[in-house]
């Protein structure tokens, strides 16, 4: 057996960071030897997520206290607006999966428009792959920095781009509308994420302007070889973890909800971590729980013409830090299903 993987997790003291070493305990070819955090720096890893008490683990420290020649590998689980410096100033020889929104919008004029602040690593942004794994391996295989897909936009764009390629549903009219459970805005502590704001309630936020909006069509656009825009809301569900999407789209003439689930099925039959349900099956954020699987459907729309999706996935998982181990899987030519194939936990 070749020598482990030194892997350091940016970010640890986080809820991506906390499921990145949950997830990362379970695999082999790898060991963790480095964990920063911010205002938790100093402490120890167990004190601040005393579930994971039982692992053997390096202290958190403070990012400029990392010994990068023990590290082979980076997780960035940082606040966005946070990651371009950081990723620009490690060893070219480390490879990167960040988990923050800073690089995965190609166009960097937009990332500016977008997050409102200038890219702070535009040279590097050209030679980033987009880690939506299964419509991206290739360039995932080959990337040194692999920015890992926003919660919302995973279940989104592989629902959407099997069908936006091969021609099933129009580029225009699609409506996204996502459920999002409270561990998606981070474990920072924010007035809208207190328990009296968020319990007993559902809100859209971010009503026509969400920044995942972009980042959702940089994918359409790219599958149906046309611009897409699309209409997105998400909303805040009182619940911890877990991702809803229903998707209204306009189908090309003469496909039906059939033809849509039989062409999803068909592209991601050999894919270990995409599900499309048999007819009528409706997929639940209780699916999921805790494991790195998206489950799809299609349903007719009694309006003529029309289909509706459904996508689930854990956002802190296949939406975070279950992606971004399949894409260090990939990245470093283990199997890719390493360290991920637990069950989800039900109810
Ligand atoms: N939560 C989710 O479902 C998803 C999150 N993401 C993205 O992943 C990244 C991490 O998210 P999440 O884990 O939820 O965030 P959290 O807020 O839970 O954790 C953020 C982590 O970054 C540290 N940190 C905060 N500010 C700084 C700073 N200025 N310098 C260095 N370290 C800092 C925090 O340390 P300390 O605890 O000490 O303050 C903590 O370890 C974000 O970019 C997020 O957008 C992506 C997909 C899904
Ligand atoms: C519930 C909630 O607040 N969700 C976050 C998205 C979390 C995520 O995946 O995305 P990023 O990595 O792009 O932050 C939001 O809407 O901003």
């Amino acid at each position: 057996m070749s020598e482990k993987t030194r892997v350091a997790i940016l970010g640890a003291s986080g809820y991506t960071g906390a499921e990145l070493v949950r997830l990362l305990a379970l695999h082999p070819h790898v060991r963790i030897t480095a964990l920063t955090a911010d205002r938790r720096a100093g402490k120890e890893f167990a004190d601040v997520f005393p579930h994971l008490g039982g692992l053997d683990l390096p202290t958190l420290t403070a990012i400029d206290e990392v010994n990068w020649d023990v590290v082979d590998f980076v997780f960035c689980a940082l606040p966005h607006g946070t990651t371009q410096e950081v990723i620009a100033g490690l060893p070219e020889r480390i490879k990167v999966c960040d988990l923050s929104a800073d690089f995965r919008l190609k166009d960097t004029a937009l990332y500016e428009q977008v997050y409102g602040a200038p890219h702070k690593a535009p040279d590097l942004q050209a030679s980033v792959a987009y880690g939506l794994t299964e419509m991206y391996r290739e360039q995932v295989r080959a990337a040194r920095i692999v920015a890992n897909p926003g919660c919302y936009p995973t279940g989104i764009q592989l629902a959407l781009m099997p069908l936006l390629k091969a021609g099933l549903i129009e580029a225009e009219g699609i409506i996204a509308d996502a459920k999002s459970g409270v561990t998606g805005a981070g474990r920072g502590p924010k007035e809208g994420t207190l328990y009296a704001e968020v319990t007993e309630g559902i809100h859209p936020y971010g009503v026509g302007t969400h920044r995942h909006g972009p980042e959702i069509d940089q994918g359409l656009t790219d599958a149906a070889g046309q611009p897409v825009v699309s209409t997105f809301t998400p909303h805040l569900m009182p619940m911890a973890r877990g991702i809803l999407a229903t998707i209204y789209v306009q189908t090309a003439k003469g496909a039906t909800a059939d033809d849509l689930r039989a062409h999803l099925s068909e592209t991601f039959s050999a894919e270990p971590f995409v599900r499309v349900l048999k007819e009528g099956q409706v997929p639940a954020t209780r699916h999921v729980r805790g494991s790195n699987y998206v489950l799809l459907n299609a349903f007719p729309d009694r309006v003529p013409g029309r289909c509706i999706l459904t996508a689930v996935e854990d956002n802190l998982v296949k939406g975070a830090s279950g992606q971004a181990v399949q894409n260090m899987n990939v990245m470093l030519g283990f199997d890719e299903t390493t360290g991920l194939m637990q069950q989800p936990m039900f109810p």
